[in-house]
């Protein structure tokens, strides 16, 4: 049984088809790396893989389940560090890992247990009273990626979870993203830093206007291109521009 598949997921805003007959199937484990253009479709297909967004049309089943038949159940297993990371500004970063805790019905001692060494681990110290406000970009990053973890779960989809972040806490994220497959756990993650998605990602999938433009391991996809960056650009690199006229 597959971890994840999609079968002609499309999502049009308006005239615009972000999503475009999207098929894509993943085993139990796998570790995809979802790659693509700005505007390519990627963080439109994790929030709607996430039920974070209805699909105009197609179909999402993720550990066996059918996402639109059985939102919740498909929800307790999964962690999700969205594009925007959604957190709750007005609370301090224990308070939300609390809130995300019990939403997951954890018992508060094993979400305060689970959240110190999160904390220790990605290096995030804060006085426990500071304000998600007031948290750095990086910070706030640190907190979702906690929130996707804290209760364990099978499948994680996180959208650009390196940006912003410093390269000691980029290793580490790494290095827990890693025992996580190891684990079993299946995970998929967008990025633009080719090197990251190169070194971490055993599977690659490249979209370019909502469409699926290549899907494979790195050799796979690789056969004839010298990088992943050359084969990135020569399968969704536009025309070269000009120099700019003023300059
Ligand atoms: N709520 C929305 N309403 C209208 N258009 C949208 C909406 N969300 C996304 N789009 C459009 O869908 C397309 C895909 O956007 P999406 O955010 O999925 O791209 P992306 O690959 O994640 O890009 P980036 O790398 O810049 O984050 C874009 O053209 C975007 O403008």
């Amino acid at each position: 049984m597959p971890a994840l598949e999609l079968v002609s997921l499309t999502k049009r805003f308006g005239d615009k088809t972000a999503v475009d007959d999207l098929n894509l199937s993943l085993e139990p484990g796998a570790f995809l790396g979802l790659l693509g253009r700005n505007g390519a479709g990627k963080s439109t297909t994790l929030k709607m893989v996430t039920g974070l967004l209805n699909p105009t049309s197609g179909s999402i089943r993720v550990l066996g389940l059918d996402l639109a038949a059985d939102p919740l159940a498909v929800k307790r297993q999964i962690g999700a560090m969205p594009e925007d990371m959604a957190l709750l500004d007005m609370l301090s970063g224990p308070q939300y890992l609390r809130f995300v805790g019990r939403m997951y019905g954890l018992p508060d001692a094993l979400i305060d247990s689970r959240r110190e060494e999160l904390f220790d681990k990605l290096d995030l110290a804060v006085t426990p009273k500071t304000l998600l406000a007031d948290y750095s970009f990086g910070m706030k990053k640190k907190v979702a990626l906690c929130a996707a973890l804290i209760h364990a779960p099978r499948m994680v989809f996180l959208d650009e979870p390196f940006e912003g972040i410093d390269p000691v806490t980029s290793r580490t994220i790494k290095d827990i993203l890693h025992s996580l497959q190891q684990s079993g756990v299946t995970l998929v993650l967008t990025s633009h830093i080719l090197e990251v998605v190169e070194r971490l990602c055993p599977l690659i999938a490249i979209l370019d206007e909502g469409q699926l433009k290549g899907f494979g391991t790195l050799e796979e996809l690789r056969r004839g291109s010298e990088s992943l960056e050359q084969l990135f650009v020569d399968l969704v690199g536009g025309a070269q521009k000009g120099e700019l006229s003023w300059l």
